[in-house]
C-alpha cells in the first residue's frame, strides 16, 4: 500500500477532531473521504501531509514513516489544501517555479515539470498570464498544478472542487484521473456525493471524526438497501420500532430521537416497506407528518448510518 494511515486521532482542546481514523491507498487508487462539515477531513489530510501531528497513530507513505523519516517521506507527498496557495502578481509559470525550487528542482528539470503539470490542468495556454486575471476555477486548477510540481507519488485533495464552475471542475476531475493511471495514490475529500461516486474506487465515511464505514460505493450502497424511506412520526416508536425492524426488505432502521422525529429506514424495496411500515405506525397509533422515499446513493447511505443530511451544518 503506498499510505498507510493507522488509528488517527486528533483533538483541538476538549474537540475531537479525528478519533482512530485507520485505512490504507493503494498506488493508482482514487480513495474518497466523504462526510460533512466538520467531519474531520481537513485535519486528516493535514496529519496525512505531516502538516499536524497525529496525537496518537502514525502515517506511512511507500512504506516511510511520516515522523521517523519525515523529510524523505513528506518529498513523496502533495497537498492541495482548500485555500488558494498562489501570487496573484505572477505568472502560472512563475508561481510554479517558485514552488518548484523549493522541493529543490531547477534547471531543466523544472521546465519540464511546470509544462506537465500544466498540462494535467488544461493551462498550458495560460502559463504566462498573471494569475490576477484567472477565473476562481482557474486558479484551483493552478493550485492543483502547485501540488503535483514535485511529482507526488501521493497526492491529498482537501475539497479541490469549491466554488469552481463545471468546466474547471471537469478539467480538475480528468487530471486526476490521468494521474490515477499514472500509479498516483489519491486521497480526495469531499461533502459531494456524486463527485466521490464518480471518482473513488473506495470511500470512507466519517462523521465527527470517526470513520463509519468503508467500502465501494458499490459495497455501501448494497449495506444501505436500495433506497431508503425516511418518516417523520409525531409520538415515540417504542413497540412499534421492532415491528418496523421485522418488516420483510428493511435492511436497517434509524430513529432520530427517542420522543418522535425523524426516523430512517433502508429497504431493498421502498415503495412496499412505505406502505407496510405506514400500516404498522397506523396500528400502533402513532401519527406520521412527513413521507420521503430517497434512491440508493452514498448520500443515502450517510443518512442511514447518521440520522442526518450529508450536507447538514454538525
Ligand atoms: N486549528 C483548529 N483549532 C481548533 N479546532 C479546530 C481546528 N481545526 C479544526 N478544528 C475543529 O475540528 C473539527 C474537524 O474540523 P475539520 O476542518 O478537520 O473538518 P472538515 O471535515 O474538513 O470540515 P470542512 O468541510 O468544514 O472543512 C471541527 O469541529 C473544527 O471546528
Amino acid at each position: 500500500m503506498l499510505l498507510d494511515a493507522c488509528d488517527l486521532h486528533k483533538s483541538y482542546g476538549n474537540r475531537q477532531a479525528v478519533v482512530g481514523l485507520t485505512f490504507q491507498v493503494a498506488a493508482g487508487e482514487i480513495f474518497g473521504l466523504l462526510g460533512p462539515n466538520g467531519a474531520g477531513k481537513s485535519t486528516t489530510i493535514k496529519m496525512l501531509a505531516g502538516l499536524v501531528a497525529p496525537d496518537r497513530g502514525s502515517v506511512r507513505v511507500a512504506g516511510l514513516d511520516l515522523v521517523r523519516s519525515a523529510c524523505a517521506a513528506k518529498r513523496l507527498v502533495g497537498i492541495v489544501p482548500q485555500e488558494l496557495a498562489v501570487y496573484p502578481g505572477l505568472s502560472a509559470r512563475d508561481n510554479l517555479a517558485f514552488w518548484g525550487e523549493l522541493y529543490g528542482l531547477s534547471g531543466r528539470r523544472l521546465a519540464a515539470r511546470i509544462g506537465a503539470v500544466l498540462e494535467v490542468v488544461g493551462l498550458a495556454e495560460r502559463g504566462r498570464a498573471p494569475v490576477e486575471c484567472f477565473s476562481g476555477g482557474m486558479q484551483r486548477r493552478l493550485n492543483l498544478a502547485i501540488g503535483l510540481i514535485h511529482e507526488p507519488r501521493l497526492l491529498l485533495l482537501d475539497e479541490p472542487t469549491v466554488g469552481v464552475d463545471p468546466q474547471s471542475r471537469n478539467r480538475i476531475f480528468e487530471g486526476i484521473e490521468q494521474l490515477s493511471r499514472e500509479g498516483v495514490a489519491i486521497v480526495y475529500t469531499s461533502h459531494y456525493l456524486e463527485e466521490v461516486e464518480r471518482l473513488c474506487r473506495r470511500v470512507a465515511i466519517v462523521d465527527g471524526g470517526r470513520l463509519i464505514a468503508q467500502g465501494t460505493p458499490a459495497q455501501l450502497q448494497a449495506a444501505a438497501g436500495h433506497g431508503l424511506v425516511v418518516l417523520t412520526v409525531q409520538q415515540p416508536l417504542e413497540e412499534a420500532a421492532a415491528a418496523l425492524v421485522a418488516l420483510p426488505g428493511v435492511v436497517g432502521v434509524h430513529q432520530e430521537e427517542e420522543g418522535g422525529g425523524r426516523v430512517t429506514m433502508a429497504a431493498h424495496r421502498p415503495q412496499q416497506v412505505l406502505v407496510a411500515a405506514l400500516e404498522v405506525l397506523s396500528k400502533a397509533g402513532i401519527g406520521v407528518s412527513g413521507v420521503q422515499l430517497v434512491e440508493s446513493s452514498l448520500e443515502a447511505v450517510f443518512l442511514q448510518l447518521t440520522g442526518r443530511s450529508l450536507r447538514d451544518e454538525p
